[in-house]
C-alpha cells in the first residue's frame, strides 16, 4: 500500500433530496489514518453523507476535498440491501473485481491476482469457498466475501455502510480486526455503526450526526449522554418536507 494518505476535508457539506437537506451544513476533517464511526439515529443521513463522499450524489452546498485521490482509489462497501446479489458470480470472481484496475478492462484475473484473491478469501475464513455462487452464500458468508474484495483492493480509503447488520458475532468479531488491521497499516477508515459499544472499543473518533454534525472528535466525548440526547431530540423534531436552509 502506498503510505501517502490524504485528508478528506469536508467544508459545509449540504446534500438534498428533492431540495430536502438530509445533510446539512456539515464541516469537518477525516484525518490521515483515522479510524471514524458515523453514528446517528435512523435517517440522520449517514448514509447519504458516505454516498456524497463517494460521488454518488451531487453537493447541494459545499465541497469535498480528497487530498487529490479519486473515488475510484477509495474501497466501498455500501449498505447490503443496495447489492444485487443475482449476478451469476463466483465468489473468486467477485473478489477478483477489487482487483479490476490492475486487471485492465479486459486483462481478465492475472495468476498473481487469483493467488491474492484466494489468500484474501483465506484471511476472511472463506478458505474452499472460490467456486461457490454469491448467490447461495447466507448473509454473514457474503459480508465476508465483500470484506476480501476490499482486502484485495487494497485501498488507502475504506468507507463502509453498516458493515455489520444482520451479522453474527463471530462474523462481526473477524470484520472488526480486519478494520483494526487497516487502522494499523495507516489506512483511513469511516464506518456508519449502530453498536455503540463496537464504536467505542474500536473507533478512536466518532461523527454524530443529526443532519447538522452534533459533534466529530474523539469517540468518549462525541458519544457523551449529553449529545446523545441532542441528536435524539434533533431526530424528533425533522420535518421531511422542510426546504433547503430553513434550520
Ligand atoms: N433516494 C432518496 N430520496 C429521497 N429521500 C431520501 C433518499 N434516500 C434517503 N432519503 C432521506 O434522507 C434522509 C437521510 O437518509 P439516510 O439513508 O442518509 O439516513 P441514515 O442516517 O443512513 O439512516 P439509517 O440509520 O436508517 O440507515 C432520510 O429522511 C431519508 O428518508
Amino acid at each position: 500500500m502506498n503510505t501517502l494518505n490524504p485528508a478528506i476535508t469536508l467544508r459545509n457539506v449540504t446534500v438534498a433530496y428533492d431540495r430536502h437537506p438530509a445533510v446539512h451544513h456539515v464541516s469537518g476533517c477525516f484525518a490521515p489514518g483515522s479510524l471514524t464511526a458515523l453514528a446517528g439515529p435512523n435517517g440522520a443521513g449517514k448514509s447519504t453523507l458516505l454516498k456524497a463522499i463517494m460521488e454518488e450524489l451531487p453537493l447541494a452546498e459545499g465541497s469535498i476535498d480528497r487530498g487529490g485521490l479519486s473515488v475510484r482509489d477509495f474501497g466501498y462497501l455500501p449498505q447490503a440491501a443496495e447489492i444485487d446479489r443475482h449476478f451469476p458470480l463466483s465468489v473468486a470472481d467477485t473478489v477478483m473485481l477489487g482487483a479490476w484496475r490492475e486487471m485492465g478492462a479486459f486483462g481478465g484475473a492475472t495468476r498473481a491476482c487469483a493467488q491474492r484473491a484466494r489468500k484474501a478469501l483465506l484471511n476472511v475464513g472463506l478458505e474452499g469457498f472460490e467456486a461457490r455462487p454469491i448467490g447461495s452464500l447466507s448473509a454473514g458468508q457474503f459480508q465476508r466475501v465483500l470484506f476480501a474484495r476490499l482486502l484485495l483492493q487494497d485501498a488507502r480509503v475504506m468507507i463502509l455502510d453498516e458493515p455489520f447488520t444482520a451479522i453474527d458475532a463471530r462474523t462481526t468479531a473477524d470484520l472488526l480486526a480486519i478494520i483494526r488491521d487497516w487502522h494499523r497499516d495507516g489506512r483511513t477508515v469511516i464506518a456508519v455503526l449502530h453498536d455503540f459499544d463496537q464504536v467505542r472499543s474500536t473507533f478512536p473518533e466518532t461523527l454524530l450526526l443529526a443532519r447538522e454534525a452534533v459533534d466529530w472528535g474523539p469517540t468518549e466525548k462525541a458519544l457523551s449522554a449529553a449529545n446523545l440526547v441532542r441528536a435524539r431530540a434533533m431526530a424528533e423534531h425533522w420535518d421531511e418536507n422542510a426546504p433547503h436552509c430553513a434550520a
